[in-house]
């Protein structure tokens, strides 16, 4: 399709979901399978999953009763448009202004600057008719900070944009189909008025005066928005994982290279070991971030729970937890994904194994929601802060609760003797910690020779990451091992997800070793051990893990992979896939004439002479 036949067709799709969902009815929870089978981002994502949070978190009751029935029942379709062109990751330095004038109680709304231009929000291009708009707040010539405010953009009868707003796509974005199914949008604000109510109040407020009420609640209430896509972008990490370690696995069954032994049956791929050294992490992980996203959803629910009653003790660690799993598990599966098209060989590079669109589909949720090396910075500050707070008195909890046994695990030697015991999940656990404390308690260290903590911060940006990144490691490991320890059906099962866990944990002292034997959480024969138990953990997982990735239950059509079919009849599906190429449609192509033949001849012609 065009660039314009896909942006018609993702309308049509999404508007015959959303009848769909009002007509059977679905609940929430199938609308959200229903969205992951239409399989294409569009204007619904950012009206569900932010305009309407963002109102119903930011929004004052009589905004979330004005607004909400509207957005609801989509009489009017939002978006969420915070970025600029000149800032994403740096909220506080958007330019957008918007300044109250008592006179008319208005806001009016202006984009002083090119860079203040808002460039990135889906939906804003040629499909919303409303915004959530982030600014700058402005009464009285004082500035105090950026808020958010809800902004009619489009005019409900002919769709033109309103007077004082310009507005448009931002262009094709990276692959073929992709997210260019999505109108990621640009927006200039021309003085721009709105009325005072539709400023979002929950927070703080401005007067019929021009009188500024701050907030008497955290002002990083305002980000909640981000913080709950955070939290759904983890699950889909798995969702996207399992999908390319389905269609890799499958294919690596079907596939046979070398090893044949007089003129009998090649050796299937997924039979060396280096295959199973690349693809069963993968495999491992699929299930890993399942199981942390199903945790990270409760801490959500949490959260918000206690945020409604006025206790805002546990958002730190929600905002860190969020923050970095979401990094840590986008990074994860976009590289899974590409590792995935190169376990296919040369066919993985073929549109029709689905591993190029799931990558370029896939990406960008590594930038979007923020920065994955931006967020790993946060829940760095939020280790340094609690790393700083050890022996004051205030116990950590939560995720951070093992920094309490800090004086242990700052000296403990890992107890591990032989291969087996790295299936002792204690041991596992107190390697992974050991790891995180050293690696955290190191950067504060560092940190404390600097008399200017931030300059400090800024010195050792790459190694507060890699502390951030190990402890979201240890998170990931420790709810696995706690889904472990709960009811799971099925003791057959239950070893699997067993082996996979280990092969999870140990993958990743393999990958970071430098880490761990730097940190001397582990001594390099203890290393030598795990890689020893990973091989026999491979040959374990080995007969099932056909079985393993049947069990995410995608269908051929979800999976739209000829490699990952569930029959492995893909020899001649592949063949069948390239005779629909349009280039099959004639035997001589368009263009011999113009171009080939008349370069054959002069080579003709010059031979002759
Ligand atoms: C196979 C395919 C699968 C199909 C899947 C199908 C479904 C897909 C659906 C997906 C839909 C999603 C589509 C998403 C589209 C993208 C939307 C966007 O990008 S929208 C745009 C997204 N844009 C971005 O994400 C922008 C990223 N940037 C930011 O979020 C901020 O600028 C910042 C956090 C980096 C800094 O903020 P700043 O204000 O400068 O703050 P300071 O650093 O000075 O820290 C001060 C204090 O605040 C604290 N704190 C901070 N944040 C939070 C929080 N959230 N909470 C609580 N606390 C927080 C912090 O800890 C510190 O505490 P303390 O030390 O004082 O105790
Ligand atoms: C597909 C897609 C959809 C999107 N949808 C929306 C939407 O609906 N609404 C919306 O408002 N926005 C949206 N965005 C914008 C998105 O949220 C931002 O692009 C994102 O937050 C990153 O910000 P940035 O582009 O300013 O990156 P930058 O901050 O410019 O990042 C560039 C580089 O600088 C590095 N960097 C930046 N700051 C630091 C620092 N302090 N320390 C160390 N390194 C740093 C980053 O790691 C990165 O390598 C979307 C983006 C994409 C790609």
């Amino acid at each position: 399709m065009t660039r314009k036949e896909l942006f018609k067709n993702t309308l049509r799709k999404s508007v015959h979901a959303w009848k769909l969902i009002n007509e059977l009815p679905l609940s929430d929870d199938e609308s959200l399978m229903l969205r992951h089978f239409m399989d294409q981002p569009g204007f619904l994502d950012l009206h569900w999953r932010m305009f309407v949070p963002a109102i119903k978190g930011q929004g004052t009751e009589e905004q979330k009763q004005k607004w909400l029935p509207l957005a609801n029942k989509m009489q009017i379709i939002g978006c969420y448009a915070q970025t600029e062109l000149g800032h994403g990751s740096n909220v506080q330095g958007l330019e957008t202004t918007a300044t109250f004038d008592p006179q008319t109680d208005q806001f009016i709304l202006h984009s002083p600057t090119q860079t203040s231009s808002k460039w990135w929000p889906g939906g804003l291009g040629k499909v919303s008719t409303h915004a959530v708009i982030y600014a700058r707040l402005i009464t009285d010539g004082k500035d105090h900070g950026v808020h958010g405010f809800i902004v009619q953009l489009r005019n409900m009868d002919d769709h033109s944009p309103l007077p004082g707003i310009t507005i448009g796509d931002i262009g094709v974005k990276f692959g073929n189909g992709a997210y260019n199914s999505m109108d990621n949008g640009f927006l200039m604000f021309d003085k721009f008025c709105i009325p005072r109510d539709q400023m979002l109040m929950r927070l703080s407020k401005v007067t019929r005066e021009g009188k500024y009420v701050p907030s008497d609640v955290p002002r990083q209430l305002m980000y909640g928005t981000m913080v709950s896509v955070r939290q759904t972008i983890v699950s889909n990490a798995s969702i996207a994982m399992a999908r390319a370690v389905c269609i890799a696995t499958r294919y690596s069954a079907v596939r046979r290279q070398f090893g044949s032994q007089n003129g009998g049956i090649e050796t299937q791929v997924i039979d060396y070991k280096t295959q199973q050294n690349r693809l069963f992490p993968l495999l491992a992980s699929a299930y890993a971030f399942r199981f942390v996203g199903e945790w990270l959803k409760w801490l959500y629910t949490d959260v918000t729970q206690r945020l409604e009653a006025s206790d805002f003790a546990t958002l730190p660690e929600a905002h860190a937890c969020t923050a970095g799993l979401k990094s840590m598990t986008t990074s994860a599966t976009s590289d899974g994904i590409e590792e995935c098209r190169k376990l296919c060989g040369g066919h993985g590079y073929l549109w029709c194994s689905g591993l190029p669109e799931l990558f370029a589909v896939y990406v960008p949720a590594c930038t979007y929601e923020g920065d994955n090396v931006v967020l790993q910075l946060q829940v760095a500050r939020f280790l340094m802060k609690t790393v700083s707070q050890l022996g004051s008195g205030k116990a950590p909890a939560g995720t951070t609760a093992y920094m309490g046994r800090a004086k242990h695990l700052l000296q403990c030697r890992s107890s591990i003797r032989k291969a087996e015991d790295w299936l002792n999940p204690a041991m596992v656990l107190e390697t992974f910690e050991a790891r995180a404390l050293r690696m955290a308690v190191s950067c504060a260290n560092n940190l404390s020779k600097f008399e200017n903590q931030e300059q400090g911060f800024s010195e050792l940006l790459a190694d507060l990451v890699e502390a951030a990144i190990a402890h979201c490691q240890l998170i990931v490991v420790s709810k696995f091992i706690v889904k472990l320890e709960g009811e799971i059906k099925g003791k057959g099962v239950k070893n699997q997800l067993k082996n996979l866990c280990y092969i999870y944990a140990l993958h990743l002292i393999h990958k970071h070793l430098g880490d761990f034997l730097s940190t001397n959480s582990i001594t390099s024969e203890q290393a030598s051990l795990a890689n020893h138990q990973l091989r026999s953990l491979y040959t374990q997982v080995r007969p099932n893990a056909v079985a393993l990735v049947d069990a995410f239950d995608y269908t051929d059509h979800y999976l739209g992979s000829v490699l990952g079919r569930y029959d492995g009849n893909v020899y001649p599906k592949l063949f069948e896939e390239a005779l629909k190429d349009p280039l099959n449609d004639t035997v001589v192509p368009d263009g011999y004439h113009e171009y080939i033949r008349p370069l054959i001849k002069q080579h003709l012609r010059s031979a002759r002479l």
